[in-house]
């Protein structure tokens, strides 16, 4: 019999979850997945270690679950799968810290409470994180909850990366650059030292490139530039957001269409990036395979983007040692890695073509200034890490 510490990333459409075993000092993965699709066609799938197969349903067209019914789900499965194993904690990814929550916090209802204030600052994210926290806290209040923040690993940037040009009270407000996926970026930090120590103290780029996408300068393994701001709508454009944006557009979109907040909020979320493009899909993998000319402009735009941000993210390092590709996108495109390191062959680098098609870790020609590499990322994991530290103190 074990302690095991579940992890739950909760998403508008989705909640994925993992168990982990504490074995002596290191954590072992047990079980894991996801329930997707949820108010639209729902999905449960569930793997073991090794990637087996544990179950899998599909909801009736027209009968979906909500965030209240997929907990009350995964409960059960868990309940039935963890056997003789004690459930010591759960580890929640919540996206938004704010000013006040730059590591990772034992909640309670008021600790909940203040972060629900950040709603409006993520509003993909944060109000569904937060809810299956309230959920527990209400039917199992002694469960240990653990808080594990996307804007924690930036709070080491300096203060002229996080600033706007805005009046300083703004700024003193808590209106600046945050950063998000940090428990991403976290996680490649600790990988990267094993794969390529001198990088690992040196500079590096890290794309995260998922559903949500950003880029992460890293110095000696601390955070220094993100593409990610004051929300997760900055920077490189995604599945259904814009990226960067020149503000004057807002202004327009008041004035001239008469969108209201909420309006330019659906617009600039939901149906911006690949989708808002392509007018197609928000996902690559379509795109990719689509012969529409439309689809490759939304590509072409992905990765100019992306080269255009990897410049300034260089020139926030003054040189670059590793780009490290992770996340959906990152880890199972050869094609966008390619096409990136292609574009920025100004650097130095040089792909190895055969090692990205085939998967390895390292992608770069020996010959190269600087190396690149694939590598998959594990959120899950290191929020696991921080609980179990969490508990123990
Ligand atoms: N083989 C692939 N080729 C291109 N894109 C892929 C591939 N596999 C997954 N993706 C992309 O990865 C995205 C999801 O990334 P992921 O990091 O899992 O997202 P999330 O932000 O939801 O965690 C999908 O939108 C899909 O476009
Ligand atoms: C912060 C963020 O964009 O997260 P995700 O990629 O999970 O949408
Ligand atoms: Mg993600």
């Amino acid at each position: 019999m074990s302690r095991a510490i579940l992890v739950l990333n909760a998403g508008s459409s989705s909640i994925k979850f993992s168990l982990f075993l504490e074995q002596g000092e290191s954590l072992e993965f047990f079980l894991g997945g996801q329930l997707e699709g949820l108010y639209t066609s729902t999905r449960f799938k569930a793997k073991q270690a090794q990637g087996l197969l544990m179950r899998e349903n599909d909801w009736p067209q027209g009968l979906p679950l909500g965030h209240d019914g997929a907990i009350a789900y995964l409960a059960d499965f868990l309940r039935e799968e963890l056997g003789q194993h004690s459930l010591v904690a759960v580890g929640h990814r919540v996206v938004h810290g704010g000013l006040d929550f730059a590591a990772p916090l034992r909640l309670n209802a008021e600790t909940v409470e203040r972060l629900e204030k950040l709603n409006p600052l993520a509003p993909l994210h944060q109000p569904h994180n937060l809810k299956p926290i309230r959920l527990l806290l209400d039917r199992l209040p002694d469960l240990p909850q653990v808080a594990c923040f996307d804007t924690a690993f930036h709070r080491t940037q300096p203060e002229l990366a996080q600033m706007f040009a805005l009046p300083k009270d703004l700024h003193d407000e808590g209106v600046r650059r945050y950063g998000f996926h940090g428990l991403s970026y976290e996680y490649i930090a600790s990988a990267l030292p094993a794969l390529d120590p001198a990088a690992a103290q040196g500079r590096c780029v890290v794309l995260h490139l998922g559903n949500g996408a950003s880029m992460c300068a890293i110095s000696g393994g601390n955070s220094v530039a993100s593409t990610m701001g004051f929300t997760a709508l900055d920077g490189l454009p995604m599945g259904t957001r814009c990226g960067a944006l020149d503000p004057g557009v807002i202004l327009y979109l008041i004035d001239q269409h008469g969108l209201d907040a909420r309006a330019i909020e659906d617009l600039l979320y939901k149906q911006s990036g690949l989708l808002g493009v392509s007018g197609l899909s928000s996902d690559m993998r379509t795109l990719l395979a689509s012969e529409e000319p439309r689809a490759k402009l939304a590509v072409d735009l992905y990765v100019y983007r992306i080269v255009r941000e990897l410049g300034s993210l260089a020139a926030a390092l003054g040189g670059l040692d590793a780009l490290v590709f992770t996340g959906g996108i990152g880890e199972n495109s050869a094609e966008i890695r390619a096409r990136v390191c292609r574009a920025v062959a100004w650097l130095g680098l040089e792909l190895n073509e055969s090692a990205n098609q085939s998967g390895l870790a390292r992608i770069s020609a020996p010959a190269s200034k600087l190396s690149a590499w694939k590598i998959p990322t594990d959120e899950e994991l290191m929020i696991a890490r921080h609980t179990r530290r969490l508990l123990a103190e």
